[in-house]
């Protein structure tokens, strides 16, 4: 079934007949357009449309194979409003600004406006081989710039040259950086996404590093805390469960497992070394053209893996005023279980 076949049958089941995709990386998925400044587009029972504004005529052209409409708002509205006359049209309520709506609602007064969540994330968590390629690529330049500057992660340097050297490293290799490169050294390994700052590593620190590739408009994600020196015992004991942990939900990834049942599988080896609490967030989450994305691996998930899709695993433990550690694999769900796609060298501590 192709992509737009699915998202047919997932309007249907919402009960809308027409639909406005405003999320940039859903209207990317729809239509190959990838800015994310002014790309809207419009699905009706007769077809889809893309809307941009004049400045991306050329690049409409080029990037994608829908008809578009150059306009800015509110001609862009009006325009669409023939269409959509007397019809259900939804919306991504995630994704529409209050005041986009009171747009929609003032000039396409003779539709029914809907709110609809996750039609098209749930079609995305599934990755076309195309996209398990591109994601493969990302996390491949990200282990090479992860190893190259591995070296430098040493006491009397700062977080943020770390930083700036990954990112440069990403960015000559033609990547952009998927987030802020997060550098957490010491009592700042508490923050779960402490980007880096101008502390200088410590003999004795863990420090982790949580960085991603975009490249082709496809993210990766991976996190490694790595020791400087001798760190305490009790520092030493955190990452081991940690590792515990996320060995075990790795090896636990496949087909047909519940998102919520490896959040808990993760979450009882934390509990039992007494780190419950510390875990502050979600065992993981798809990855794709968003860096967060379906499914979330999380305890009030009802995903299911299915074949195809990519997820981090990344159980944590982050203790204020002690230090925190976080390890992080990007992995495929296969027929056969799983591949994980990130291969950085996880330390033993
Ligand atoms: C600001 S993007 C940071 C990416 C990072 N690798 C990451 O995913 N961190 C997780 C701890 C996270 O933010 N998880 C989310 C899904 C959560 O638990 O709500």
């Amino acid at each position: 079934m192709t992509q737009f076949e699915q998202l047919r049958r997932a309007m249907a089941q919402a009960g809308v007949d027409a639909l406005w995709v405003s999320d940039p990386a859903n209207v990317r998925a729809l239509s190959g357009f990838t800015s994310g400044k002014d790309g809207k587009v419009l699905v009706t029972p007769q077809g889809a449309t893309l809307y941009t504004d004049a400045r991306y005529t050329v690049q409409a052209q080029e990037e994608s194979p829908l008809p578009a409409v150059i306009a800015r708002p509110p001609d862009t509205y009006r325009d669409a409003a023939a269409a959509l006359s007397g019809l259900r049209v939804g919306f991504e309520a995630d994704h529409l600004t209050v005041s986009g709506l009171d747009d929609l609602r003032e000039h396409w007064a003779d539709a029914t406006l809907v709110p609809v969540r996750g039609l098209i994330q749930k079609i995305r968590a599934i990755k076309t081989p195309e996209e398990i390629e591109a994601i493969r690529a990302a996390q491949a330049l990200a282990d090479q710039v992860y190893n190259e500057v591995r070296p430098m992660i040493q006491a009397g340097v700062r977080e943020l040259d770390v930083a700036l050297e990954i990112e440069m490293r990403l960015r000559r290799a033609g990547a952009e950086n998927a987030f802020d490169v997060i550098v957490a050294s010491g009592p700042r390994g508490a923050m779960p996404h402490g980007v880096a700052s101008a502390r200088v590593i410590e003999d004795g620190d863990l420090v982790t590093v949580d960085m991603g590739a975009r490249l082709g408009g496809y993210n990766s994600d991976m996190t490694r805390t790595v020791a400087v020196g001798q760190p305490s015992e009790e520092l030493a004991r955190i990452y081991r469960a940690v590792l515990e942990a996320e060995e075990a939900a790795v090896a636990a990834v496949g087909p047909g497992v519940r998102a919520a049942d490896l959040d808990a599988l993760a979450r009882d080896i934390l509990t039992r070394h007494g780190l419950g609490e510390a875990f502050a967030h979600s065992l993981g989450h798809g990855v794709g053209l968003d860096v967060h994305e379906a499914p979330g691996l999380r305890g009030t998930s009802e995903d299911v893996l299915e074949r195809g899709m990519i997820v981090t695993i990344e159980p944590g433990a982050y203790l204020p005023g002690l230090g925190g550690v976080r390890i992080e694999d990007l992995v495929l769900v296969t027929d056969a279980g799983h591949e994980v796609l990130s291969c950085a060298e996880k330390e033993q501590i």
